[in-house]
């Protein structure tokens, strides 16, 4: 009995491709969707049934050129050029979402989760986020130690210390509510991020809570409160880097103490099972970051297999 998608019954999709470093100082995460690609990705999950179209909205952005060591007034770095390419991936999503279509976009580092959360809650306000990482990526300009805007996607969808953006992230439609989103995976969180997660009452499963629960109760008590009725669509962030480096070693922000890879598919399964996922990204795959040809083969493959796992391959 496989699964029916209530929002993609037609099972077709678009591989949104964000070949994008500019929210942190490591190269070669922008190289990602070659390596995810070239694995064969697209036609790993056309096998599963999807129709799947493939769709690159920088392709004519020659942002590596713009990169660039200013800062602004917070210290926060490559603000124009990773908000232009996020509002162009933002449009993208929005687009191919309002097609009918699943977004899959592939990263790239973090900082697009500002352009996939907010097209996807522009496309349908009633959007859930599941948020599957180490960290929590909800920094806003004041509490930021590193500068890196992979660490701030999420504030800049919910609107936090929004008196501190830099202007170029006016354009972003501030729609995400702390009811709406949960984390799974956490286990490297700054002090202000905590803080934000306390004072907002946002629903954070560590990996204390994985190895206290287990992570099929952990999903489950993450959706009761992003999705109490289980009639909302789903937005499943996937940062490769909540899997223990062991497994996904070349990523940027390796922390120890990770899910094991069974327990990261687990989560897309159970995702998928829901019949609810209506979008997906996949990030901070950084080919350049293994030690070895096998460092990065390990990684591209688990970055293709939560996509199969959450397009349905693991369910009878
Ligand atoms: N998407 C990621 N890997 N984010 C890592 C963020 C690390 C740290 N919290 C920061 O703000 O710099
Ligand atoms: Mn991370
Ligand atoms: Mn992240």
């Amino acid at each position: 009995m496989s699964v029916e998608y209530k929002y993609h019954p037609k099972k077709q999709a678009t591989i949104v491709t964000a070949p994008f470093s500019g929210g942190q100082p490591k190269g070669g995460v922008e190289l990602g969707p070659e390596y995810i690609l070239k694995a064969g990705f697209q036609e790993q999950l056309q096998s599963l049934g999807w129709n799947v179209e493939l769709e690159n909205p920088l392709e004519s952005t020659n942002y590596e050129k713009s990169k660039s060591d200013d800062k602004d007034e917070y210290g926060i770095k490559n603000t124009k050029i990773v908000s232009e390419c996020c509002e162009k991936i933002h449009n993208s999503v929005k687009g191919i979402a309002n097609n009918g279509r699943l977004p899959i976009t592939v990263g790239g580092d973090h900082s697009i989760g500002t352009a996939t959360v907010s097209a996807m809650l522009a496309h349908n306000p009633d959007t859930c986020i599941l948020w599957v990482d180490a960290h929590a990526d909800i920094n806003t300009p004041k509490t930021t130690d590193s500068g890196n805007l992979h660490g701030c996607p999420l504030s800049f969808v919910m609107g936090l210390d929004s008196d501190s953006y830099p202007e170029e992230f006016s354009w972003v439609p501030q729609l995400l509510k702390a009811n709406k989103i949960a984390y799974i995976g956490l286990r490297d969180v700054d002090d202000g991020e905590k803080r934000i997660l306390k004072e907002n009452n946002i629903a954070a499963f560590s990996m204390y809570h994985i190895d206290k629960y287990g992570i099929g109760q952990v999903v489950d008590m993450a959706l009761n409160k992003i999705n109490p009725d289980r009639d909302c669509p789903i937005h499943l962030s996937y940062d490769v880097d909540a899997i223990d480096p062991s497994f996904v070693p070349a990523t940027g922000t390796r922390v120890e103490g990770g899910l094991t890879l069974r327990e990261g598919l687990f989560v897309a399964e159970a995702v998928a099972e829901t019949g609810l996922l209506s979008s997906l990204d996949i990030v901070e795959t950084n080919p350049l970051l293994g030690e070895n040809d096998n460092h990065v083969l390990d990684t591209v493959s688990a970055a293709c297999a939560i996509g199969r796992c959450a397009l349905g391959q693991t369910l009878l």
